[in-house]
C-alpha cells in the first residue's frame, strides 16, 4: 500500500462565513503529480496554503506524513527592493550548506546566477531560483503556485519537463497549481477542477469532455483540449529547446480532428 503524503478529508475553509474551499478531498503520495486548475478565485491558493499549514482548515481534516518535507515555490518573489541580496545570500537563507545550494542551482539551469543580484534577474530565472531554493531542502512534496508565471511559452514546457524530472529523482509527489491548461494536460498525472468545491477530477484526457470542466472554462476551452490531445514524446532542455529521446525524433504530435 502506497501511504500518503498528504490526504485532505472533506476540508472546508470559509472566510467570514464564505466557504472559499468546500468539503474538498484529496491524496498525493510519491510519485504522483496533482495539478489544481480552477478560474480566479476558486480558492486554489487558499487550498494549498491549507496544505502547507499556513491556513487553519474550518472544518475536516488535513494529514500529512510524519516528518515530511514540504518544498514550496511561492507564486512571486516578493523582496525588500532596498535590500541587497545576492543568489548566493538567498540560497543560503534556506539553511542549507553551499554544496547543497549550488547542486540545486545548478539541476534548475541557473548555476552560473551564483553571484548575480536578485533583483536583477529576469521572470524566468527568479522562477528556477525559486524552484532550486525548495529542492535545496530534498524534498517529499514539492508545492508550486504557478510555477511558469513570467516564463515564455518554451521555457513553460522545459519547467513542465523538470517538475516531472524531478518527480521521478526525488521520488517526490507534486502538486501544483496552473493555469497553463494544455501544458499542464501534457504534464500532469491528475487534474483537480476547483471551484471552491471540486467540480470534476480524473486523468487529463478524460477531464476535458467531463460537463462540470465545460461548464467552469466554457465549450472553447474544452474543445481546443479536446483536439489538442498533446502527445508528449520528447524532452525539453531548459532553454526549451527540444531533445529527441530513442522512441521519438523531436517536435510535438498534436492529434487533429
Ligand atoms: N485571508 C483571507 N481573508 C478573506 N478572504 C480571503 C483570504 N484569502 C483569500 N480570500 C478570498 O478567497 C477567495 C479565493 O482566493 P484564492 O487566492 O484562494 O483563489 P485562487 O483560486 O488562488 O485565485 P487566483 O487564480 O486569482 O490566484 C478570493 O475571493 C479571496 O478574496
Amino acid at each position: 500500500m502506497t501511504e500518503a503524503l498528504v490526504q485532505l478529508d472533506q476540508v472546508t475553509v470559509a472566510f467570514d462565513d464564505r466557504p472559499v474551499v468546500d468539503q474538498v478531498n484529496l491524496s498525493v503520495s510519491r510519485g504522483d503529480i496533482l495539478t489544481i486548475i480552477g478560474p480566479n478565485g476558486a480558492g486554489k491558493t487558499t487550498l494549498i496554503k491549507t496544505i502547507l499549514g499556513i491556513q487553519r482548515a474550518t472544518s475536516g481534516q488535513v494529514s500529512v506524513a510524519s516528518g515530511l518535507v514540504i518544498g514550496y515555490v511561492p507564486q512571486h518573489l516578493t523582496l525588500e527592493p532596498t535590500l541587497p541580496l545576492s543568489v548566493r545570500r538567498f540560497m543560503l537563507l534556506s539553511g542549507r550548506g553551499l554544496a547543497d545550494c549550488r547542486a540545486a542551482l545548478a539541476r534548475t539551469g541557473v548555476a552560473h546566477l551564483l553571484d548575480a543580484s536578485v533583483h536583477h534577474l529576469s521572470g524566468g530565472e527568479k522562477q528556477r531560483l525559486l524552484l532550486a531554493r525548495a529542492l535545496a531542502r530534498k524534498p517529499d512534496l514539492l508545492v508550486l503556485d504557478e510555477p511558469a508565471q513570467g516564463v515564455d511559452l518554451n521555457g513553460q514546457a522545459s519547467l513542465y519537463d523538470l517538475i516531472r524530472e524531478l518527480r521521478e529523482e526525488l521520488n517526490c509527489g507534486v502538486i501544483m497549481i496552473s493555469h497553463d491548461l494544455h501544458l499542464v494536460m501534457a504534464a500532469t498525472d491528475r487534474v483537480i477542477c476547483l471551484n471552491q468545491h471540486i467540480c470534476c477530477s480524473g486523468f487529463p484526457e478524460d477531464i476535458s469532455k467531463d460537463p462540470a470542466f465545460v461548464e467552469t472554462f466554457g465549450h472553447q476551452v474544452a474543445e481546443s483540449l479536446a483536439v489538442y490531445h498533446h502527445h508528449h514524446n520528447h524532452r525539453h532542455d531548459l532553454h526549451g529547446d527540444v531533445v529527441p529521446t530513442a522512441e521519438a525524433h523531436g517536435g510535438c504530435n498534436h492529434d487533429h480532428p
